[in-house]
């Protein structure tokens, strides 16, 4: 009895007058069956030409009926798809999701501490005060969701508000835009960050606050390396960061890992700023090395990065911070806000802020 070999052979007897090929070749012969005598298959064929190939498609059935032992033979024709078939491969190569910029934000500077307490967020504070009596328009991001202290250090109070439940309208001080991720929990709410947590509220400030057309966007981070940290760095276009620390080794120890994260992360080094570098007094004006004094600049020296400025720990600069308007606001032509002023200067000289 034939078989589909003997059915497929007798088929390629049938020339395809379109491609001149026999019409198995041709893929027109789609579907074949066999089965005890019956055979059944498709010709598929373009729609337009339905009625010049019924001849084809009778004498198809009529060979295949006189083959040894087939009993009955069923050839439809149907029309090919028009429709291209399903591009299942994706249109581009998915891009890994490098750093992004900011619509509007035109510079990214981080402010990273290794260690708690040595002053990141007074300079951070400071800065952008400086910066924005410089003229520049100046953002700043508290994203330091384990102490945000910059409502109080720019004396803002108050809730951001959301009009539209999607954008978030920031605070604004001192000539500053200043948003604090610490503003969106409950102040009497603890809140432990999980790393998602985290991620999420960051690109939340960055992307749905209002921030308006800056000129540079100053994060003060939180201390250490963490996800704060990476996801800041790994998501957007940071310009660059600047490592505060004191003169002591162990905060000296720290800053070093930070230095290494950023450099891991290719976030350019912007510089080490040496806070509360020497006392002095505010009845006598005697100085004294607290923490030491100069191990931030031979460690920078170390490390290949500048040393930005050197902050004396001075209660001017605590009593203004915790007043609500930053050194380089209250006392602007002061010993202690001058170090501010410089770095702020220094970085709208060198295009980076
Ligand atoms: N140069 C300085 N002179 C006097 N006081 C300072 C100086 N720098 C910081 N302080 C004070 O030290 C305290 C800690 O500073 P700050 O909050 O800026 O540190 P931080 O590194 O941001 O801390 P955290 O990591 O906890 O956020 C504050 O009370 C601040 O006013």
């Amino acid at each position: 009895m034939a078989g589909r070999d003997a059915v497929l052979a007798e088929l390629k007897q049938i020339t395809d007058p379109a491609s001149g090929q026999d019409i198995v070749a041709a893929g027109l012969v789609r579907a074949l069956t066999v089965e005890h005598g019956a055979v059944r298959f498709v010709l598929e064929i373009d729609p337009a030409r339905a009625q010049a190939m019924e001849p084809l498609r009778a004498e198809a059935e009529a060979r295949v009926s006189a083959l040894e032992g087939i009993s009955t033979v069923s050839a439809l024709m149907t029309a090919h798809s028009q429709k291209a078939p399903p591009d299942l491969k994706p249109a581009r190569k998915a891009e890994p999701q490098g750093p992004q910029p900011v619509p509007g934000i035109a510079r990214i500077i981080a402010i990273a501490s290794g260690k708690g307490g040595v002053g990141k967020s007074t300079v951070a504070a400071n800065l952008a005060c400086a910066l924005a009596a410089e003229g520049r328009r100046v953002g700043l991001l508290d994203a330091d969701v384990y102490g945000p202290s910059q409502p109080r250090m720019l004396g803002v109070s108050g809730r951001p508000a959301s009009p539209d439940g999607k954008t978030i309208l920031p605070l604004r001080n001192h000539g500053v835009t200043m948003m604090s991720m610490g503003l969106m929990t409950n102040e009497d709410q603890a809140v432990v960050w999980r790393g998602p947590m985290l991620m999420g509220a960051l690109q939340q400030m960055m992307m749905q606050v209002q921030w308006g057309a800056l000129d540079v966007l100053l994060v003060d981070l939180p201390p250490g390396t963490g996800d704060v940290q990476l996801t800041l760095t790994q998501k957007f276009a940071v310009d660059g960061a600047i490592i505060v620390s004191t003169p002591q080794d162990v905060a000296l120890l720290d800053a070093r890992k930070g230095i290494d994260m950023f450099k891991q992360l290719k976030t350019p080094i912007l510089g080490m700023i040496e806070n509360m570098s020497t006392h002095i007094c505010s009845n006598c004006g005697h100085e004294e090395h607290v923490f030491g004094h100069g191990g931030v600049a031979s460690e920078a020296e170390k490390l290949g990065v500048p040393l930005l400025s050197e902050i004396p720990l001075h209660l001017d600069i605590r009593i203004a911070s915790d007043g609500g308007a930053p050194i380089v606001v209250a006392k602007p032509d002061s010993a202690q806000a001058a170090g501010f002023r410089h770095v702020a200067r220094n970085l709208i000289a060198k295009g980076l802020a």
